[in-house]
């Protein structure tokens, strides 16, 4: 049987990266994807903004939106505290089994809580489930119509406070309107822009950085 993209992601993790070196494992899928397959990951551009404001907020509490094989889950949880806790959610099931292989390729199983199911289920579950009170950093990084209403969701349920970042992907490319009009124009965000360009490629995209007001 034909093997799938992921699949050929963490066959060349599993055979050039070094168990336990998330750097190793960050590299060899930024290897596969420019000279191999392009893949979705956000890519070591963006990554390294990315990295850079996790550095700089040092969070204790962390949410990614869209796993995929853990490329940028392994980028932020290798930059946590010792006690920090990143739960990153992911609804296709065949990504997310890949993603607990190269998160456990990278040695980060400890670190990372990968939940299978859809934002819009688990968002308002954070609390009772995993005893969330708020998130310090929300990675936005999945189907880039469901930004905004997960951005709505997590105020409803009382998930950001006074200080939380949000961190949105894509946003010129593919482009994510209607979430970048309501943090741009919405006096509860303080919004910047990080000018980048589309993983592994030429073409303009970047990050929004926004901080809730409370
Ligand atoms: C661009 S990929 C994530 C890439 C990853 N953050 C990285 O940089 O390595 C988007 C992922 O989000 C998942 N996804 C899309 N909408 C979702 C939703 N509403 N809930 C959970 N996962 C979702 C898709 O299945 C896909 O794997
Ligand atoms: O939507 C796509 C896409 C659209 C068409 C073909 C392939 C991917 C995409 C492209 C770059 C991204 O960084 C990203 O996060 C996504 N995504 O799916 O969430
Ligand atoms: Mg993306």
């Amino acid at each position: 049987t034909q093997s799938t993209r992921p699949q050929r992601l963490l066959g060349a993790v599993q055979q050039n990266a070094t168990r336990g070196d998330p750097r190793s494992v960050v590299k060899t899928i930024d290897q596969f994807c420019k000279h191999k397959e392009w893949a979705m990951n956000v890519g070591d551009e963006k990554g390294c903004i990315l990295d850079s404001v996790v550095s700089e907020l040092n969070p204790a509490t962390v949410l990614e939106l869209g796993t995929y094989c853990g490329y940028s889950t392994v980028r932020i949880a290798s930059l946590l505290p010792p006690h920090a806790r990143l739960i990153t959610l992911e609804f296709n099931p065949h990504f997310a089994a890949v993603a607990r292989q190269i998160i456990a390729w990278a040695g980060l199983q400890d670190k990372v809580l990968l939940v299978e199911g859809a934002s819009g289920d688990w968002i308002p579950k954070m609390k009772e489930q995993f005893g969330v009170k708020t998130f310090d950093l929300v990675f936005l990084d999945h189907w880039k119509d469901r930004y905004l209403p997960d951005t709505k969701l997590m105020e409803e349920c009382g998930l950001l406070r006074k200080g939380s970042v949000l961190l949105a992907d894509n946003v010129v490319c593919p482009g994510t309107p209607d979430y970048l009009q309501y943090v741009r124009n919405s006096p509860r965000y303080n919004s910047q822009y990080f000018r980048s360009h589309l993983e592994y490629t030429k073409a303009e995209d970047g990050l929004e950085k926004s901080v809730f007001l409370g």
